[in-house]
C-alpha cells in the first residue's frame, strides 16, 4: 500500500502469541489482556533498549473489546480491563515515543467472538483515528473470504479517508487460501502494508519449520510481492517464550531477516532471558531485515536437511548486490553439519570480491573472491548467518 508507511518491515510488540485471549484479570492480573499489560510492555520497549534497536509499535490483538458497541454504535474497550479507554492508552504509548496498534476483524465477530466491523467500517475507521491509532491489524474470521476482495480495500479506503496515517495489516490472503481461493496479490499489495499468508504461529519449532517450508515452497509466488510499503507477514517472533531452543531462536530471527518480514515480538519482556533478548536486539540482523532495498530472500539450496537462503542487500556496486546468506540445519542428528560451498555457486560473482562476516559471532572472514570456498559448521536446528559485502577492486589490494 503506497501510504508512505512501512517503507521497511514494521517492528514492534504484538500481544497475541504469548498472551492470547486471557481476560481473567481477577485471578491473573499480571497476564490478562489489559491496559496495564500494554503500558508495562511500552515501558520495557524503551527501558530495555528495544526501541533503540528499532522496535516501535505496541499492538493490541483480539479480546481488547467490550462484548457490545456503545449506544452510538461505536467500538469500546472492555471497561474493567481497559478502564482508561483506548485513547488514553494510545496517548501513553505515544508519550514513550512509540506507536500504537489495534486489532479488528472483517466479519461479524473477531475470532474470539467480540464485535467485528461488518456494518460499521466507516465508524470504526473514524473511531481508530480519533483514538490516535497508528496501525490496524484486520483479521478475517466470521466472514466469507470471497467478500474480502471488496471488504479489505473498502476498510482501507475509510482508514485513508480519516487523514491519519495508519499501517494496514491484512489477514486477507490466508483466509482465501484456507477456502481454496487464489489470492490476488496485485490487489492485496495495493491495499495493504503487510498481509498474513500462512497459519498462525504457535510456540514450537515445528510451527517455525512449517512457515520455513511454506515460504520456501511458495517463493516464486510470494517473493515478488514484497517491497517497501508491502510485506509478506509470516506472523510473530516467538523468541524468548517456552518452545524454542537458543539455536532455534537464532534460526527464527535469521529467517525473518532473510524474508524482509515484520519483526513483531510476542514475548513477556518482563521475564525474557538475556541471551534471547540479545537475539531480538542483534543490530546486524535487524539491519538486514530493514535493508532499504526491501528485497525478500529466497531458498537457493535444500538437500538432506541443509538449506541455504540468500537475500540481496545494500551496498550495491555496479549492479552487483551484497548478500546475506543463511545456512540452516534442519537435521537433529546431534553433531553440527559442515557445509562447504564456492562463493560463485551462491551467486556471488562480483569480481572485486566480498568482505564476509558472521552476523551472530562477528567472526571476520576477510575479503573472499567468487572462486573462494566458504566452510561453516551449522548446529542442529540452528543457523549460520553470513553477510557478503561487495568489495571494490582497490579494497582487495591491501589484503594481497
Ligand atoms: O483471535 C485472534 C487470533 C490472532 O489474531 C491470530 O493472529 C489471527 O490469525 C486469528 N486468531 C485466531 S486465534 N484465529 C483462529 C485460530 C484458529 C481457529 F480455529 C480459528 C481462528
Amino acid at each position: 500500500l503506497d501510504n508512505g508507511l512501512a517503507r521497511t518491515p514494521p517492528m514492534g510488540w504484538l500481544a497475541w502469541e504469548r498472551f492470547r485471549c486471557n481476560t481473567d484479570c481477577v485471578n491473573d492480573p499480571e497476564n490478562c489482556i489489559s491496559e496495564r499489560l500494554f503500558m508495562q510492555m511500552a515501558d520495557l520497549l524503551v527501558k530495555d533498549g528495544y526501541k533503540a534497536a528499532g522496535y516501535e509499535y505496541i499492538i493490541v490483538d483480539d479480546c481488547w473489546l467490550a462484548k457490545t458497541r456503545d449506544s452510538k454504535g461505536r467500538l469500546q474497550a472492555d471497561p474493567e480491563r481497559f478502564p482508561s479507554g483506548i485513547k488514553v492508552l494510545a496517548d501513553y504509548v505515544h508519550s514513550k515515543g512509540l506507536k500504537f496498534g489495534i486489532y479488528e476483524d472483517y466479519g461479524n465477530y473477531t475470532c474470539a467472538g467480540y464485535p467485528g466491523i461488518l456494518g460499521y467500517l466507516e465508524t470504526d475507521a473514524n473511531t481508530f483515528a480519533e483514538w490516535g491509532v497508528d496501525y490496524v491489524k484486520l483479521d478475517g474470521c466470521y466472514s466469507h473470504p470471497i467478500d474480502m476482495d471488496q471488504g479489505y480495500p473498502e476498510f482501507g479506503y475509510h482508514l485513508n479517508l480519516t487523514g491519519r496515517p495508519m499501517i494496514y495489516s491484512c489477514s486477507w490472503p490466508v483466509y482465501q487460501i484456507y477456502s481454496g481461493i487464489e489470492p490476488n496479490y496485485t490487489a492485496i499489495k495495493g491495499a495493504c502494508n503487510l498481509w498474513r499468508n500462512f497459519d498462525d504461529i504457535q510456540d514450537s519449532w515445528q510451527s517455525i519449520q512449517s512457515v520455513i517450508d511454506y515460504y520456501g515452497d511458495n517463493q516464486d509466488i510470494i517473493v515478488p510481492q514484497a517491497g517497501p510499503g508491502h510485506w509478506n507477514d509470516p506472523d510473530m517472533l516467538i523468541i524468548g517464550n517456552f518452545g524454542l531452543s537458543y539455536e532455534q531462536s537464532k534460526s527464527q530471527m535469521a529467517m525473518w531477516a532473510i524474508w524482509a518480514s515484520p519483526l513483531l515480538m510476542s514475548v513477556d519482556l518482563r521475564t525474557i532471558r538475556n541471551d534471547y533478548k540479545a537475539i531480538l536486539k542483534n543490530k546486524k540482523i535487524i539491519a538486514v531485515n530493514q535493508d532499504i532495498l526491501g528485497i525478500q530472500g529466497r531458498r537457493i539450496y535444500k538437500d538432506r536437511g541443509i538449506e541455504i537462503w540468500a537475500r540481496p542487500i545494500t551496498p550495491v556496486i555496479r549492479n552487483d548486490f551484497s548478500y546475506c546468506i543463511a545456512f540452516l540445519n534442519r537435521r537433529t542428528d546431534g553433531t553440527p553439519s559442515e557445509v562447504s560451498v564456492i562463493n560463485r555457486e551462491l551467486g556471488l560473482t562480483h569480481a572485486g570480491g566480498y568482505r564476509v562476516d558472521d552476523l551472530y559471532t562477528d567472526k571476520d572472514y576477510g575479503i573472499l573472491s567468487p572462486e573462494d570456498k566458504i566452510t561453516v559448521d551449522v548446529n542442529p536446528s540452528g543457523v549460520v548467518m553470513l553477510r557478503f559485502t561487495v568489495a571494490s577492486a582497490f579494497q582487495k589490494a591491501p589484503y594481497l
